[in-house]
């Protein structure tokens, strides 16, 4: 998959077979959209593109508006739309004054010219140009002019991808990993790099590396323990990873730290992922270290049981 950031520095498409949309999350819906999008480009010989903005519309244009929590970061939906057999991905700068060309100037200048599209798949209430004027009516009638054919996403599919993406929000903030990873397709994961904590990790037996996410835009899922595997340096290890406040040493910053079975190195600076797969238990207050402690080694013994069972779900 070849990823342009620059409208300048793009290829004549040969018959392009387009969509665009957002695609945060990259999830089962979305993947059946792309299998459309590669299937109409073989049928026409043709390439298939994906078309997406960075940043989010929503942020150029209601920067005020609390952000929705991203299920992926630019970089993390690269990485996922690769995987899925897509010629090109092409993403647009999106600025105020993108924000503000007219319907028809997006669809002439902006779709027409960049793309010269064979065909484009949209959702049958896709909205473009200034204050969403634009829609399905305008491409129906432009058509014949511009000679590329429309594919509509139907209501239904248009419907069932948004509420997989709300179902897989609000499974995360709820801690039910099992669901988002099953309408994800993949275990949901974040990335970021260790940075240093209190100290208090090693002293307790159990150092937990803290986690500062790449993108605070990010959906952090609930607060609680979860049993993980974690990507280091090329390596995959298991893990337990807390997500909470730590409110056994009446800390408030909530913090994601993870202990790395068997594993003993000092990977401060270091890139680092984490895939959830499943809930433990939730963030607790805890009497004494003592009893923090003991609770963790079964934490631990529970993740461990988790990744040895044959029959567990993701
Ligand atoms: C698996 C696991 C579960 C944890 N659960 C809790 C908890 O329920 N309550 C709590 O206050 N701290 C919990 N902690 C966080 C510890 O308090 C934390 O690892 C310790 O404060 C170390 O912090 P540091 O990395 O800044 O040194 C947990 C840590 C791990 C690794
Ligand atoms: N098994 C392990 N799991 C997590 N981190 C480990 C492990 N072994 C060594 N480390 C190192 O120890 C650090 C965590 O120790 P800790 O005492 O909790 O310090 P901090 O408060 O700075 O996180 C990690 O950042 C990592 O560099």
């Amino acid at each position: 998959m070849q990823v342009y950031r620059d409208l300048q520095q793009l290829p004549r498409f040969k018959n392009a077979v387009i969509t665009i949309g957002t695609f945060d999350g990259v999830h089962y819906g979305h993947v059946h959209i792309l299998q459309q999008l590669r299937k109409v480009a073989e049928d026409c010989k043709g390439e298939s593109v994906v078309v997406t903005f960075d940043p989010h519309p929503r942020e150029i244009l209601f920067p005020q508006k609390s952000a929705t929590r991203l299920l992926t970061t630019l970089d993390e939906k690269i990485e996922l739309l690769s995987q899925h057999g897509i010629d090109h991905l092409v993403i647009v700068p999106f600025t105020k004054a993108f924000s503000e060309l007219s319907a028809k100037e997006y669809l002439e200048n902006f779709l027409v010219q960049v793309f010269n599209p064979h065909t484009i798949i949209i959702g049958y209430d896709h909205r473009f140009g200034h204050n969403r004027e634009g829609g399905l009516p305008l491409l129906e009638a432009e058509q014949s002019r511009y000679g590329f054919q429309l594919v509509e996403i139907p209501q239904q599919v248009v419907d069932d991808l948004a509420v997989s993406s709300t179902k897989i929000r609000n499974s995360l903030i709820a801690g039910d990993v099992h669901l988002a990873n099953e309408l994800l397709g993949y275990p949901y994961f974040l990335q970021g790099t260790v940075v240093h904590g209190d100290k208090l990790g090693r002293t307790i037996g159990f150092p937990t590396a803290n986690i500062s996410l790449n993108d605070n835009r990010k959906l952090v899922p609930a607060k609680g323990v979860y049993a993980v595997d974690v990507l280091l340096g090329g390596q995959v290890f298991q893990g337990a990873l807390n997500i909470g406040t730590r409110p056994t040493f009446d800390k408030l910053e909530l913090r994601i730290e993870v202990y790395i079975f068997d594993f003993d190195r000092e990977i401060y600076g270091e890139s680092i992922r984490a895939n959830f797969h499943a809930f433990l238990r939730e963030d607790q207050k805890f009497n004494s270290v003592d009893s923090l402690v003991e609770q963790i080694k079964l934490d631990v013994e529970n993740a461990k049981l988790y990744f040895a069972d044959p029959y567990r779900q993701s």
